[in-house]
């Protein structure tokens, strides 16, 4: 943590008895940064600990979750409460403080004056580090208008509670019943509450303004007992705000945990809720008024999400465009590719080394399109990001592009990866990387790559026998010579790979489609 001063009245040495069983800071282990949410359960998982959670992973943060009450919620409302008794929150507080080394404690929903003072009973024993952070969200009413925590904690929270706390983040209607009720329905009446409410003793406050009536922006105000800062956005005209509150609130608790100063976290807590509301906002899940958002901006619709399931057989005949020979022949890359899929291509690279990134990206969108209705995948050649941006299949990277551990962790464990080996060291390292196939080659000399080795079909054969991994052979192949490539016979070879048997020709679909038959009878043979 930086300067944050941590909750101030806790001691600082009250790790010396459990020292021994935490601390072993060998150099192979890693420290996490780990936020502590104390909050109630939401059933719809759209606010609560539920947010809490996702927020945390979505920021790189370990969270624990202490629970003070389960709610029936969902997108039209909160239908029941149910408490949890303070001794339970309790024991559950002792279990997480007594074992995880928190960084920042976080609070949503605290119900009942007994949950608070369990809460402060449990900070003042375990005072985490001595140097920890304490994020108060006062939450008292749900975005639907039920009351979540009455007025009986009102007074706790102003003589207990809010004096610890780095930062609180109250919205209007919470700030407003903090100060009995006083009107806040402007900008310059957030900042008058702001300034009053740092007099009850938080370090910094934050009042959220995204239930300002009337504002086109969403505006909220930051006191840091000196200055204010307004941060504004554009106000997102969308129903999926459940959970705004506890978003901003989880995330500013992420950035302090990962040692970011109290502003800083406020902005990018600011911006994370912004871009999840802007992904969100055409998104449908329940059918009441207030739903929930995505907080990791990768929910997919199940219409459109056809996972592409990587088959070794994909590699029969692998079509590799390229831009130059496109131009010659005065071809757009989809029209290309439309004509290599009809003629029997059963898997789509495109290779532009040339190409303006925005044109490529389009027409890499429009590949992924037709190769998706006609269930051929689609790989893009070294561009980690244009392969992301479009939705790929996945990518194929050479010996000095982007290492394939890190292109996995990339991409995640669902797309594809090829990589071009010539040797077999290369073919264990592919397989230990998590590739999912072999390109080998040049086979045979060719003009489509400048000062690229030729293996011959004996390297062919060496990578094959060395590798876990399918094989597609590549590299001045064609009709003439594809037979006697597959003839090598090895059985991870899987197909062969062209690109100027196909594409430096007049007619992509006639080449094709004669390709195609060579391959089957030579398969037919073997
Ligand atoms: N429609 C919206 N567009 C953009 N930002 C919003 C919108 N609604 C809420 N926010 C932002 O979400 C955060 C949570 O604010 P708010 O909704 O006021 O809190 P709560 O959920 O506790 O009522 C704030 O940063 C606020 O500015
Ligand atoms: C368990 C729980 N905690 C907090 C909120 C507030 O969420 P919001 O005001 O964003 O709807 C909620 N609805 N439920
Ligand atoms: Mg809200």
């Amino acid at each position: 943590m930086q300067s944050l001063g941590g909750i101030r009245s806790w001691p600082a040495t009250w790790r010396t008895t459990t020292a021994s069983m935490t601390t072993t800071t060998t150099e192979s282990v890693r420290k996490v940064a780990q936020v502590l949410t104390v909050a109630g359960s939401d059933s719809g998982a759209g606010a609560g600990i539920q947010a809490d959670i996702k927020v945390c992973a979505a920021r790189g943060v370990y969270c624990a979750s202490v629970i003070t009450a389960v709610t029936a919620q969902n997108t039209r409302g909160v239908q029941s409460v149910h408490l949890l008794p303070p001794d339970f929150v309790s024991e559950q507080l002792k279990s997480v403080l007594s074992d995880f080394e928190v960084d920042v404690v976080k609070t949503g929903m605290l119900p009942s004056p007994e949950i608070v003072e369990v809460l402060l009973q449990n900070l003042s024993e375990y005072p985490v580090r001595g140097r920890v952070a304490l994020v108060v969200d006062p939450v008292m009413v749900s975005t639907s208008g039920h009351v979540l925590a009455g007025s009986s904690i009102l007074s706790i929270f102003r003589e207990r509670l809010l004096p610890l706390a780095d930062i609180i983040t109250p919205n209007v209607k919470e700030a407003s019943a903090l100060l009995g009720g006083v009107r806040i329905q402007t900008v310059a009446e957030m900042r008058s509450a702001a300034k009053s409410l740092h007099q009850m003793g938080p370090r910094f406050v934050l009042v959220k303004g995204g239930d300002l009536p009337d504002s086109s922006d969403s505006v909220d105000v930051y006191f840091d007992g000196n200055e204010f800062h307004e941060l504004h956005s554009p106000r997102i005209a969308t129903r999926n705000t459940h959970g705004t509150g506890c978003t901003l609130a989880s995330c500013i608790a992420a950035e302090l945990a990962k040692g970011s100063n109290m502003l800083s976290a406020v902005k990018v807590a600011k911006r994370f809720v912004d871009s999840a509301l802007n992904y969100s906002k055409d998104i449908v899940i329940g059918s009441g008024m207030q739903g929930p958002f995505d907080h990791f901006l990768s929910l997919k619709d199940p219409q459109s999400y056809r996972q592409s399931t990587f088959k070794p057989d994909d590699l029969f005949l692998y079509a590799v465009t390229d831009s130059r020979m496109n131009k010659k022949w005065n071809r757009s890359i989809v029209d290309a590719v439309k004509a290599a899929i009809e003629g029997g291509a059963t898997i789509i690279q495109l290779r532009e080394k040339e190409a303006e990134t925005r044109e490529f990206l389009e027409e890499a969108k429009s590949c992924v399109d037709i190769c998706r209705s006609n269930g051929v995948c689609l790989l893009i050649n070294d561009r980690i990001d244009i392969a992301i941006a479009c939705d790929a299949d996945g990518v194929h990277v050479g010996q000095s592009d982007m290492p394939v551990d890190l292109v996995r962790s990339l991409l995640g464990p669902d797309k594809i990866i090829g990589v071009s080996c010539k040797t077999q060291e290369q073919a264990h390292q592919a397989w230990k990387d998590g590739a999912d196939y072999i390109g080998s080659g040049g086979v045979f000399p060719t003009n489509t790559k400048a000062n690229n080795r030729t293996i011959g079909l004996d390297g062919l054969r060496e990578v094959c026998k060395a590798s876990k991994l399918p094989v597609v052979a590549i590299g001045g192949i064609g009709i003439s010579n594809a037979e006697s490539v597959m003839r090598i016979g090895e059985p991870n070879l899987k197909g062969v790979a062209v690109v100027s048997a196909l594409f430096d020709q007049e007619c992509v679909l006639t080449q094709a489609k004669k390709l195609h038959k060579t391959l089957t009878e030579s398969k037919r043979e073997h």
